[in-house]
């Protein structure tokens, strides 16, 4: 379960991002955050996934505040999570298996695990056919489904994913919000921020609306 005890954040700036939010997401749920630009979508998944931190109030994942972390933990809570960005960041010059394997050869995985992992998890998104491609030779799809593949192949237990359909044309969109409702039926906690209406309302899952904060 993750949950969101009156959080505020405040950036640096002074910019205001997120103001007293409360949420609860129950595990194993997939769940949409929608919103207008500026609402602080993308400040709430790195609040999950420790890339920010709250200014005030208390982020919660399975009963524990992530502010109680020692800095000795948080590595393998990381691990927990798959974290997908709008544009999937893929290094050109690797083929899409060593692209995946990335994130297992940083943790030191065998060389065997490491390969049915990677077939495992480029099978699911449909790549199981383009281990020896590169990232240029693939569709703009593809290619989103390399980034997935590779959040995911750590088996994490929440998947975070900031607008992952932003540059995709509407039937590919479509594909890989069902890809994330195959994890989540898996067992797999989905959190997706968008702002497509139409792909959110289609897919039948909660949906949370963020509010652009005017103070
Ligand atoms: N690192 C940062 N430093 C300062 N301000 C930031 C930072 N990141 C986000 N903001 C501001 O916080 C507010 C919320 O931003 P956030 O990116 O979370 O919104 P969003 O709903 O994801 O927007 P979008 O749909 O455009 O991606 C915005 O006003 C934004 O300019």
């Amino acid at each position: 379960m993750i949950e969101f005890r009156q959080v505020y954040k405040r950036y640096p700036t002074g910019q205001l991002a997120l103001y007293n939010v409360n949420l609860t997401i129950h595990a194993g749920e997939m769940l949409f955050i929608t919103g207008n630009s500026g609402a602080g979508k993308s400040t709430l998944l790195k609040l999950i996934a420790l890339l920010e931190t709250p200014s005030k109030g208390n982020v919660l994942v399975g009963n524990m505040p992530l502010t109680h972390l020692n800095p000795r933990q948080i590595p393998s809570y990381r691990r927990k999570i798959g974290f997908i960005f709008q544009d999937p960041h893929l290094l050109y010059d690797r083929n899409v298996f060593d692209n995946v394997a990335l994130p297992l050869l940083i943790s030191g995985m065998p060389l065997p695990d490491i390969k049915r992992r990677v077939n495992a998890a480029l099978d699911k998104v449909g790549l199981g056919r383009k281990t020896k491609s590169f990232p240029l030779m693939l569709s703009a799809g593809e290619r989103q489904r390399v980034g997935i593949a590779r959040a995911v192949v750590n088996r994490p237990t929440i998947i975070l994913a900031d607008e992952p359909t932003g540059n995709l044309d509407p039937e590919l969109a479509q594909d890989i919000m069902y890809t994330f409702a195959q994890f989540n039926d898996l067992g797999a906690t989905v959190l997706i921020a968008s702002h497509d209406h139409g792909l959110v309302e289609r897919m039948k899952k909660r949906t949370v609306v963020l509010q652009r904060v005017e103070l």
